[in-house]
């Protein structure tokens, strides 16, 4: 069976990266290594992983800096290569920023800092990072973040949805979908959405939170079960 290398990448300011590692490490069993945002080789791994936190103190946008650092150079080599990348929550504001997704973040249409429990409807199964969910499922999975508004022109929310690069949308416990549900005001309540090429996913919440029966749900850990099987089986 390949083994898979996964990569979590520090900035100054990261603060999930320790879970993150934990959860890939000793609930998954595979390899994983920390990597520092100076790094200028990455080649050895198969997935990188960009944690949740607040990298360079989230000065002048969530993730404005950190897209400047050496490391990213290589994350967009590593994502043109056809390797795959995931950004969580801040992670996913550093992908917005170097353009490896589409989209901007905004702060949360209450101008309140979130930290709760979500639910989360399965937009599409057809990825490398979500093979092991129904399409349509209801899942939970915490969020926590200040600036989660998701925005998305208009021509570019057409192409996702032709394109099927939505992934998870919030909902509520029903599956329902709309505004009220919606915690943070994001476009057309996307949570999570892939490149065109399907193999960079951004999402705001946090699998690594909800990947232990101590966390109160392990709905997250089969993003990283499914990104291991889809590799050992590609
Ligand atoms: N948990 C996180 O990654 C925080 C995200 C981000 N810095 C925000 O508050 O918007």
């Amino acid at each position: 069976m390949k083994q898979v290398n996964f990569g979590v990448v520090v900035f100054p300011g990261t603060n999930c990266d320790r879970d993150t590692f934990w959860v890939l490490s000793e609930v998954c069993k595979s390899k994983v290594r920390y990597v520092w945002h100076t790094e200028t080789s990455i080649d050895d791994l198969d997935v990188v992983i960009l944690a949740g936190g607040f990298s360079y103190g989230d000065y002048l946008r969530s993730g404005a800096i950190a897209h400047y650092s050496p490391v990213m150079q290589e994350v967009k080599r590593h994502a043109e290569k056809g390797k795959l990348v995931l950004g969580i929550c801040n992670g996913f504001q550093i992908l917005a920023e170097t353009h490896l997704v589409k989209g901007a973040f905004l702060h949360n249409k209450t101008q309140h800092f979130l930290c709760q429990k979500q639910h989360l409807k399965v937009a599409t199964t057809n990825s490398p990072f979500t093979g092991l969910y129904r399409s349509g499922e209801v899942i939970q999975i915490p969020i926590a973040h200040g600036e989660g508004n998701y925005f998305l022109p208009q021509k570019d929310l057409e192409e996702a949805l032709e394109h099927d690069l939505v992934v998870f949308r919030y909902c509520d416990e029903n599956g329902v979908v709309s505004q009220d549900t919606n915690p943070n005001g994001s476009t057309d309540s996307i949570a999570g959405i892939l490149n065109r090429q399907r193999n960079v996913l951004g999402m705001m919440p946090h699998p690594e939170r909800s990947s232990e029966f101590e966390m109160g749900s392990i709905d997250g850990k089969r993003i990283f079960e499914g990104i291991i099987q889809w590799i050992q089986s590609a």
